[in-house]
């Protein structure tokens, strides 16, 4: 079965894309290039661990079909993630005589897609690029909507761009390859728009829990199809995260000062759990979110082996602190995202972060390092 989802970016059509799901699209990638290749040059930028399992495979596909293909290699893992890689991709992809008109494809997961994407918003001014998702985390999340970046000494994602895909094509028979916390780590992506916008699925998501986790294919598409709907939908509204995209960063603000701290040890999904449940607690500490809400928000947490232990090596400050640099602060306030409900949260005319006193959040962290989950 194929699905399609669009992506439609107003006010200019042409930068509106297809979010292809389906089986086997990898290795039938001659029927999906032609379409967006019109020089006859690929560049695949990949990584090490992708490249070895699914790289070869899509170059020798697309050199068969007449494709003048390189692919280009750096080291897996979220240290990569930095200007330096960046930059030498880059002398890669001149050595090899791209140009503007040469395609980019970004195979690989999150790292992969935010680093092939910000040299396509960048080389020559700007290149056609095309996410091919292969983890979890990339299929539910960052394949669509083109949030492209690097991490800087300063923190997360902090040197960007918005460049949206010309489509995402997501071969979900990639997935069988990848390890179990690899599945869990992404599946805190669906978690959070599920949260934020969708109790009904979130509900399929507590009693189909074991299912998607173990990549059953009914439950698995109709996860990754309304979650990328839905992040789609917002997309569409807000691409430039103006105000209602903010959403999509519930847990983010945590998330991503522990990840700055544990000097990305801990996985962005895992942080984004945590980040998810520390701010629930916040919610629930202003009156937003319902004891009862908040119970099962941290009972279905608890259910994916989410780490609080690691809150006890960092104290209140150092967290504060790391979340000071934040992209959604305004005028030196921590903003956050609050629940109001399973399925939604405080939106008063789409504004939907909110300051958030600190001692606040330090309450809310010494809840969740002292309490146990469940
Ligand atoms: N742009 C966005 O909107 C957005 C959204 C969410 C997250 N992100 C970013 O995404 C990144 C995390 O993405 P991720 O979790 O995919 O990390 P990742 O890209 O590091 O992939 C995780 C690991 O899985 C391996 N892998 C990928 N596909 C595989 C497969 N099919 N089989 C076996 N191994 C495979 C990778 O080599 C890597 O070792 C973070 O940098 C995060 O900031 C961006
Ligand atoms: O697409 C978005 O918008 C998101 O915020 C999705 C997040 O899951 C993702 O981690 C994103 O990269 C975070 O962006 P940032 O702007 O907070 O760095
Ligand atoms: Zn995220």
């Amino acid at each position: 079965m194929i699905s399609s989802i669009n992506v439609n970016i107003p006010p200019k059509p042409a930068r509106s894309y297809p979010i292809v799901i389906a089986s086997g699209l990898l290795k039938n990638a001659q029927e999906w290039i032609a379409e967006y290749c019109h020089s006859g040059k690929v560049v695949i930028i990949s990584d090490d661990t992708v490249a070895k399992m699914y790289g070869e495979l899509l170059c020798d596909n697309l050199q068969a079909s007449g494709y003048q293909v390189e692919l280009i290699i750096f080291p897996s893992g979220e240290n990569s993630k930095n200007i330096a890689t960046k930059t030498a991709i880059e002398e890669e992809m001149f050595a090899f005589g791209c140009d503007r008109h040469t395609l980019c494809v970004a195979l690989g997961g999150g790292v992969v897609g935010d680093m092939a994407g910000f040299i396509a918003a960048t080389y020559m001014r700007g290149m056609d690029f095309i996410q091919v998702p292969t983890s979890m985390l990339a299929m539910i999340d960052s394949s669509v909507g083109g949030k492209v970046a690097v991490n800087s000494s300063y923190g997360k994602n902090n040197i960007g761009a918005f460049w949206q895909p010309k489509a995402v094509i997501m071969d979900i028979d990639l997935l069988k390859s990848l390890p179990k916390d690899q599945i869990i780590n992404g599946f805190f992506e669906a978690v959070k728009i599920f949260l934020t916008c969708d109790g009904e699925h979130f509900e399929f998501c507590e009693s189909h829990l074991d299912l998607i986790l173990a990549l059953e294919e009914k439950s698995l598409i109709k996860v990754l199809q309304k979650a990328v709907a839905l992040k789609a939908m917002v997309v569409e509204i807000d691409e430039e995260e103006r105000n209602l995209r903010m959403i999509l960063n519930y847990g983010h603000t945590i998330a991503h000062a522990l990840e700055k701290l544990s000097k990305y040890v801990i996985m962005h999904g895992f942080a984004v759990g945590l980040g998810m449940l520390i701010e629930a607690k916040v919610a629930n500490l202003l009156g937003l979110l319902a004891d009862t809400d908040f119970i099962r928000v941290s009972k279905f947490l608890s259910r994916l082996d989410i780490n609080t232990s690691i809150l006890k090596s960092y104290d209140n400050q150092s967290i504060i602190a790391a979340m000071r640099g934040d992209k959604k602060n305004l005028n030196q306030e921590t903003v956050l995202v609050l629940l109001t409900g399973i399925g939604s949260v405080k939106n008063i005319d789409n504004k939907v972060a909110f300051p958030v006193a600190e001692s606040v959040i330090a309450e809310a962290l010494d809840y969740v390092r002292t309490s146990s989950l469940g």
